[in-house]
Formats: structure tokens, C-alpha cells, sequence
């Protein structure tokens, strides 16, 4: 049987790490494949196969490419999600010579602290694998990276911290992403996320919509305003709810009232 890809992030990257916990819940024979971007990856699977990228951090709050991207993919759907802990490491050659630490954003905002005690400069990249790699593609010991233990060991590069970021609670959700999939074993919890926008910007407008979860008993999961893009002050809203009994067309019929448009981003497991 022909196997089919998984697309995310470079190998030692907290995505592939999601990546390879997916694959135990999935049915079918599935090979990871790299990309360099979270818009790579929607981009491979926009014309198939399957996906899985970063969609929100505990301490940095929501990855704002991913949420772009969903809407912007209109065929993509989130088709299951899970979380992991995540634990920083500083990779380098030696603590004391550097000057310069290289990551992802959200790595390097999750150890702002633990960098700005050291006095270090920061470099952004596409990943804390890339990160990783210049580092040890430069052989430059004023240079230092944050990322996981496997790219470490990747690279073959010694971990000179570990436990760096800022407060110990700090996970990060992925989602998988693609058209349509089969999972082995199902999980209890289910979730939904929507995206809309509202119809009128009046006292109220928001209430009306967090009114229909309130009167149904739902309990709401996030809720999020991004900008819609199109005027200053003007934003369209991501809100994930727990999935009950209420039938799911109710609920959007019951909110569509209320939207200039509603979009249904999926309806998935939820995998510990
Ligand atoms: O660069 C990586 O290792 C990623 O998988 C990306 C990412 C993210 O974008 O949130 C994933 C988990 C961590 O929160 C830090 C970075």
C-alpha cells in the first residue's frame, strides 16, 4: 500500500514530536515529510495528505499564522488535536562565550526572562530545529539556540540548560489538519471551532452570541478576536466549544443570525 504523508515542521521540532503521537491514534500507513513553515505545511496538505502545526501556547497565547491560515485554507479542517508539555533547552557549544540565542518567536517569548537575566541578544527563525541547525552549521560559539532535546541530539550539539522557559506550566496545543482521516481508537472528549464575523458593531453584538452558548449549556473553550483585515477596528472571532449533545447545525443556525459568516474550522477528537 502506498504510503501517505504527514507534513510538519523540521525533524526535532515540537511538531514532529506531535507529529509522531498522532501517528499512533491514525489508521493507514503515513510518512512524515519536512517542511521549512506552518505555510508549507498548509500548503502540501491544501493538496493532500495530512498535517500538524502549533495552534496555541499556555504562556504565549495563540500562534496567529496558524489561526490565519485556517481561514484563509478553506478545504483544510482541524481533524484532531493534542497538547504537550513543552520544555526548552539552551544548545550550543559553551554557556559562557555566548552572545546571540537563535529559536522560533514562541520559543524565545516562552524564555524571555531566563534570556534578558543573561543579557543575550535574540535571532529569530522559521523553527527551533533551524535554530539548532545554524548553530551547528556555523560552528560559532557566541551563538547559542533553544530548542528541543532530539534536535540536540539531531545535530549532534551539547544541551548546556535545560528546563529554561519562564514558567513551569508551559504547553502547547497542536492540531492535525487535512481533509479527512481515520483514527484507530476515539477519545471521550470532542471539540468545535468556528470563526465568524459579526453582523453589526452595536452594544450588545458579542452578547447576543455568547447568549446562544450560555442558554444551550455549552461550555466554551476559547474565545478569541483577530483583526478581519479589511478596517482598523474591525475583527472576526475564534471561539472553540466543547461538543455535547446539542446538534451542531442548531447551534450554527441558532449564531448565523447574528454573523455576516460563520465557518465551521472542524469538529475533532480531542487525544491526551
Ligand atoms: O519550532 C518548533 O519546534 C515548533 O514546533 C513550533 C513551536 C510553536 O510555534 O509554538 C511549537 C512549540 C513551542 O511552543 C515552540 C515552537
Amino acid at each position: 500500500m502506498k504510503n501517505l504523508s504527514i507534513y510538519t515542521l523540521p525533524k526535532g521540532t515540537y511538531s514532529e514530536r506531535a507529529t509522531k503521537k498522532f501517528l499512533e491514534y491514525i489508521d493507514g500507513n503515513y510518512k512524515i515529510d519536512y517542511c521549512n513553515s506552518i505555510y508549507d505545511v498548509f500548503e502540501k496538505v491544501d493538496n493532500g495528505g495530512l498535517g500538524v502545526v502549533p495552534i496555541e501556547n499556555s504562556i504565549e497565547g495563540s500562534v496567529s499564522l496558524t489561526q490565519d491560515l485556517l481561514l484563509q485554507f478553506k478545504d483544510i479542517k482541524i481533524l484532531g488535536e493534542l497538547a504537550l508539555d513543552i520544555h526548552h533547552n539552551l544548545i550550543g557549544y559553551d554557556k559562557n562565550k555566548i552572545k546571540t540565542v537563535i529559536s522560533h518567536p514562541q520559543a524565545l517569548a516562552q524564555c524571555r526572562n531566563y534570556i534578558k537575566k543573561h543579557g543575550w541578544e535574540v535571532k529569530a527563525v522559521e523553527s527551533t530545529a533551524k535554530a539548532v541547525k545554524i548553530v551547528a552549521e556555523s560552528k560559532d560559539e557566541t551563538l547559542g539556540a533553544i530548542g528541543s532535546k532530539e534536535s540536540a541530539e539531531y545535530y549532534n550539539l551539547k544541551i548546556l540548560d535545560e528546563n529554561i522557559e519562564d514558567y513551569k506550566n508551559n504547553r502547547t496545543r497542536f492540531i492535525l489538519i487535512g481533509r479527512d482521516v481515520k483514527f484507530k481508537t476515539l477519545p471521550k472528549n470532542y471539540k468545535v471551532s468556528i470563526v465568524f464575523e459579526l453582523k453589526e458593531d452595536k452594544p450588545g453584538a458579542l452578547y447576543h452570541i455568547l447568549k446562544e452558548f450560555a442558554e444551550k449549556n455549552i461550555n466554551l473553550t476559547r474565545i478569541e478576536s483577530r483583526p478581519s483585515k479589511k478596517r482598523l477596528g474591525t475583527y472576526i472571532f475564534y471561539i472553540d466549544f466543547e461538543d455535547g449533545k446539542e446538534k451542531l447545525e442548531e447551534i450554527l443556525k441558532s449564531l448565523e443570525r447574528h454573523t455576516t459568516f460563520i465557518i465551521l474550522l472542524g469538529r475533532y477528537p480531542v487525544f491526551d
